[in-house]
């Protein structure tokens, strides 16, 4: 456990509210940050996130997970109608899942349309939660632009013509907000695995929980590492598509959920990725003959994920290789 905690130490850790956000973009400390964010992402497959209340409303935070209790405190059968066909979406929360720990809800591009998060509080409780509602938008718009803008400074990092930031920005053109309850483990075990080891199919990913740890990230050395999420912060994490795209420079970093034998665990996620048919193409700057030869050849978003619905570890490695 000990370990644990002094290899943790080595997870950067940013403080985007002693003005991270308002740092002017190409200024000479907004390089500087994007270099370490980068490095980061390179060495780590990501980092964790601090932000004031210019970045997310005070209170949202709390006003989210105070509501996500009371949905999942909702009947089973309230939980059940939340229905989408696409794997990974809707409702899955059954005692015979292969993760029972794990109960979760899936939403499709909620900040697109003020529809969308009301049809999903109208589902759960007739009468309306307008509350819950705003918050799920807020902090799904809040979390995308936070993606944004480390995309932006990961094109930054590598010194990358300006014309790239129109190709980031597409790998956050779509997303998928997914509101978590790990359950505490029944057995005897200190701990039990809730969520196991995975890389995202996203681009970007970025969570936040309430209160209490358990996600752990395992690092190059094949060692589980903790993470310590700052309360109202945020850990970001690349997924295997950013991966790609760097050419395998960026780590997509496996990770998992230890629960512990204490207390319930909740989180929000909001997956950053492109369009089903964006093309994911390495930029020619990130490819050289020696040290960066390319890696991973053209693909679409669709066709990725269309293998990674069927053998999630190996999705990427379909495109391997030239
Ligand atoms: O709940 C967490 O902290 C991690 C969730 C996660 O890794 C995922 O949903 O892909
Ligand atoms: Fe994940």
């Amino acid at each position: 456990m000990k370990e644990m905690k002094s290899e943790n130490m080595k997870i950067p850790c940013f403080d985007f509210s002693e003005g991270g956000v308002a740092l002017e973009e190409g200024s000479e400390e907004w390089k500087e940050r994007s270099k370490k964010v980068r490095e980061a992402c390179e060495m780590h497959g990501c980092f964790l996130l601090m932000c004031d209340d210019g970045i997310v409303p005070k209170g949202v935070h709390e006003e989210l997970f105070n509501h996500m209790k009371q949905l999942f405190d909702l009947p089973e059968e309230t939980k059940k109608q939340h229905i989408n066909p696409k794997p990974y979406r809707g409702y899955n929360g059954n005692d015979d899942s292969p993760i029972p720990l794990c109960e979760s809800f899936g939403i499709d591009d909620l900040h697109l349309s003020a529809a969308t998060p009301q049809a999903f509080t109208n589902l759960m409780w007739p009468q309306g939660n307008p509350h819950f509602c705003e918050a799920l938008k807020t902090m799904t718009s809040k979390m995308l632009e936070l993606c944004f803008l480390v995309l932006k400074m990961i094109v930054e990092g590598y010194g990358l013509p300006h014309r790239y930031i129109s190709d980031v920005e597409k790998m956050k053109s779509s997303s998928y907000s997914r509101l978590i309850k790990y359950k505490i483990p029944k057995g005897n075990n200190n701990f039990e695995t809730a969520l196991p080891p995975h890389t995202d199919n996203s681009a970007l990913t970025i969570l936040c929980q309430h209160q209490v740890q358990g996600l752990q990230v395992l690092s190059k050395t094949g060692k589980w590492m903790q993470l310590e999420i700052p309360q109202d912060g945020f850990v970001v994490i690349i997924g295997d598509i950013l991966k790609a795209w760097s050419n395998g420079r960026l780590h997509a970093v496996t990770h998992r959920v230890e629960m512990s034998g204490e207390k319930e665990r909740y989180s929000f996620g909001v997956f950053a990725m492109p369009k089903e048919e964006m093309d994911i193409e390495v930029p020619s700057e990130l490819v050289d003959d020696k040290i960066h030869p390319l890696r991973y050849r053209p693909f679409n978003y669709g066709e990725y994920f269309y293998h990674f619905v069927s053998n999630p570890r190996e999705a990427l490695q379909v495109f391997a290789g030239i």
